[in-house]
């Protein structure tokens, strides 16, 4: 998808996280490593960047759904737009300071609501889980 500006996503956005999300059968994965500068507590990531991860995670992998519902795995639709609804984190581990990786299942849809559940794993453990509902926009008119 370019030109891509997205904090989360976003390749042409030097200053934003840069994650890269590809499917894994039923599962949405990416791994991801943190710069030095994006710690919260000693020795771990800051809570809010654990977010945007899930954040952009979540709804590209709900993005990427509906295109999937429609056929068209490859290309990128720009008549398709989602954002995110609602989100609830549980922080249920800190996050060590080293690779990380995202896995978002699509648990249903309904209408345009994409309700998406997304673990961030550290080393196979989960430390932050999220539910997210991504919305797609009304197509327009
Ligand atoms: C090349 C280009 C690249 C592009 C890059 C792409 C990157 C992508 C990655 C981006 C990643 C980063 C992501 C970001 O940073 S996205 C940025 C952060 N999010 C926003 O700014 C969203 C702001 N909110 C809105 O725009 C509207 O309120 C939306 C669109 C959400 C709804 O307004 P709309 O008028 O459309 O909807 P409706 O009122 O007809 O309701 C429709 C249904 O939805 C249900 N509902 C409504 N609100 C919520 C809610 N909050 N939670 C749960 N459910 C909600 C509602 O009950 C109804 O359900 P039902 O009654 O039918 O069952």
């Amino acid at each position: 998808m370019r030109p891509n500006g997205c904090f989360g996503c976003g390749q042409d956005n030097p200053y934003g996280l840069q994650i890269e999300s590809h499917w894994e059968g039923d599962e949405v994965v990416c791994q991801w490593t943190p710069k030095e500068y994006m710690i919260g507590p000693p020795n771990y990531l800051y809570g809010g960047i654990s977010a945007s991860l899930i954040d952009c995670h979540s709804v590209n992998t709900a993005l990427s759904y509906a295109h999937k519902k429609v056929g068209n795995d490859d290309k990128y639709d720009r008549s398709i737009q989602m954002v995110t609804g609602s989100m609830n984190l549980r922080y249920i581990k800190p996050v060590p300071m080293r690779e990380v990786e995202l896995r978002a299942t699509v648990e249903k849809v309904e209408g345009r609501k994409y309700f998406i559940k997304t673990e961030l794993q550290s080393d196979g453990i989960t430390c932050v889980r999220g539910d997210v509902v991504a919305i797609q926009l009304k197509a327009a008119q």
